[in-house]
């Protein structure tokens, strides 16, 4: 069985899905919705991303999208290895403007569910890192936000110095969450 775990923003939950190794190798079952909606997430996913990142030290995000189009994410490393970030941007959030993190591997498997309502972003730790990703709302480029990944306000604790980091442009030129009007409001865990 796939083990939910909630981080210490209790909607942000670790996702650990069984591996069953033989001589050949091992089958995953890599998303399950019976055993998500058994656990009380009820996410209907309807994309699947896929970023390969070349060098250590690539951060992509802080990323969102605004509702009507806010997006769930369940990310994970299928080749090399990410720090990956969900912050709260819920206004009326106890965890408002909090983030968690957790080290997502392919060699371990991990997952990581980010609900709406927070940014992600992730920072590679490995090269040619393949990171996957289900969405559940379509890609909507009016929709597409984001919050700087540095903002001295969050303290993210990046595994890569700041002028170390390979980013965007869109990325560098991103808000801080200080001077950015969030559309979101705190919701039910797993809206
Ligand atoms: C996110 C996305 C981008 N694109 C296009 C837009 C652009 O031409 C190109 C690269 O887009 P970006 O620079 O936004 O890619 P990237 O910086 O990898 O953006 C991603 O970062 C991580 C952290 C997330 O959480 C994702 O939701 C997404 O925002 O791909 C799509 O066609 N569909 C999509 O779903």
């Amino acid at each position: 069985m796939t083990t939910f775990t909630r981080l210490a923003i209790p909607d942000v939950i670790l996702v650990q899905p069984v591996r069953r190794g033989d001589d050949r190798g091992y089958f995953c079952e890599t998303y399950k919705k019976p055993e998500f909606d058994a656990f009380g997430i009820d996410i209907a996913f309807v994309q699947d991303n896929e970023s390969l990142s070349r060098e250590v030290g690539v951060v992509r995000g802080l990323h969102f999208q605004t509702p009507p189009m806010a997006q769930a994410k369940l990310v994970r490393a299928v080749r090399g290895a990410i720090f990956d970030v969900a912050v709260d941007i819920r206004k009326g959030s106890p965890t408002y403007g909090q983030w968690v993190a957790a080290t997502l591997t392919a060699a371990g498997g991990e997952q990581l569910l980010v609900p709406h309502g927070f940014a992600h972003g992730f920072c590679t730790l490995e090269p040619d890192t393949l990171v996957a990703y289900k969405v559940d709302a379509p890609y909507a480029p009016a929709n597409d936000a984001g919050i700087r990944w540095d903002d001295p306000a969050l303290g993210i604790d990046w595994p890569v110095a700041p002028g170390a980091a390979i980013l965007s442009g869109k990325d560098r030129a991103a808000p801080l969450l200080h001077d950015y009007a969030t559309p979101f409001t705190l919701e039910p865990a797993g809206a």
